[in-house]
């Protein structure tokens, strides 16, 4: 479990980022911090392992302070996926995500195997292996950078932004792909996106962040649009206005069809007596 217990962090110019900042992320779930640019997402997952000290609070992990943990161990004991995945660019791929477990000292020959398994668990072709990261598509390289974040099988994995760099098809695999790697993995993982889709996706919680990293709701993606706490989160949403506020009229074959708030056709809803077979949104 991570306790974020009301963290501030003003850097050094002034600028408040994050005030007064409380949350409990569960273990072995996926906790989704949402908000627009600039307000304080990347200042609270780096707080997580100490790239950014917060100016007051705490954060804990499992009731350690991570402020008493060194943080080059603490580092290399949390999994950390970058946007533009961080990859280094003059090693082989299969060296990258070897990285964290040389570190730590496990014997190259087996840094290497493992490595070569996780190029599979993240879906990769064992003969990119030997590429650079340049040679590699965008979609690719976020994969290694999961990969190498997974490399030492830590329990806590920080995701900031890690599928935003790349084409929406390929981001919607991702996604994917993340949600089956959950399932099976079972890892305690904050993720940071402004994407409200991506959001509802993947978070088992998700965290609506104001400016300034204040809390404007948390709650699972169903209380969040069924119950939006105010005008901000329901705009935040898209539940006032926005695409997500859908109508249904009958159809003539049976069923309903969908339409989002502008009168385009999103999809088909069931009759519960057995419809048509498309589901909406589908
Ligand atoms: N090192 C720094 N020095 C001064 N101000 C900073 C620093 N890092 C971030 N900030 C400011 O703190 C605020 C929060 O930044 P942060 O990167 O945490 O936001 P974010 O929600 O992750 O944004 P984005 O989605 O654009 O990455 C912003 O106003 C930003 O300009």
């Amino acid at each position: 479990m991570i306790e974020f217990r009301q963290v501030s962090k003003t850097y050094s110019d002034g600028t408040a980022a994050v005030e007064d900042f409380s949350l409990t992320v569960p273990s072995h779930t996926t906790t989704v911090l949402l908000g627009s640019s600039g307000c304080g997402k990347t200042t609270l997952l780096r707080m997580v392992n100490r790239m950014v000290e917060p100016t007051a609070g705490s954060v804990r992990i499992d009731d350690v302070d991570v402020g008493t943990v060194r943080p080059v161990a603490l580092r290399r004991s949390i999994g950390y996926v970058m946007q533009n995945s961080g990859l280094m660019p003059h090693r082989r791929v299969v060296e990258d995500i070897a990285t964290v477990p040389r570190l730590n000292g496990v014997p190259r020959a087996e840094a290497r195997r493992r490595a070569m398994e996780l190029m599979e668990v993240v879906g990769l072709d064992p003969q990119l292996a030997r590429r650079h990261p340049g040679q590699l598509s965008g979609g690719q390289q976020q994969r290694v950078g999961v990969a190498r974040a997974l490399a030492d099988d830590p329990n806590i994995l920080l995701m900031d932004e890690p599928f935003g760099a790349v084409d929406p098809l390929v981001r919607l695999e991702l996604q994917r792909e993340l949600r089956r790697l959950q399932d099976d993995l079972r890892k305690t993982i904050v993720f940071v996106t402004h994407d409200i889709d991506e959001a509802l996706a993947l978070g088992d919680q998700i965290v609506v962040l104001r400016p300034g990293g204040r809390t404007a709701q948390t709650g699972t993606p169903r209380e969040l649009v069924e119950a939006p706490a105010d005008d901000f989160v329901s705009r935040f949403l898209g539940l006032g206005a926005g695409r997500r506020k859908l109508r249904a009229a009958p159809r003539p074959g049976g069923g309903q069809v969908v339409t989002d708030d502008a009168g385009r056709p999103l999809g088909v809803l069931d009759d519960a007596d057995g419809g048509p077979s498309a589901g909406a949104g589908e």
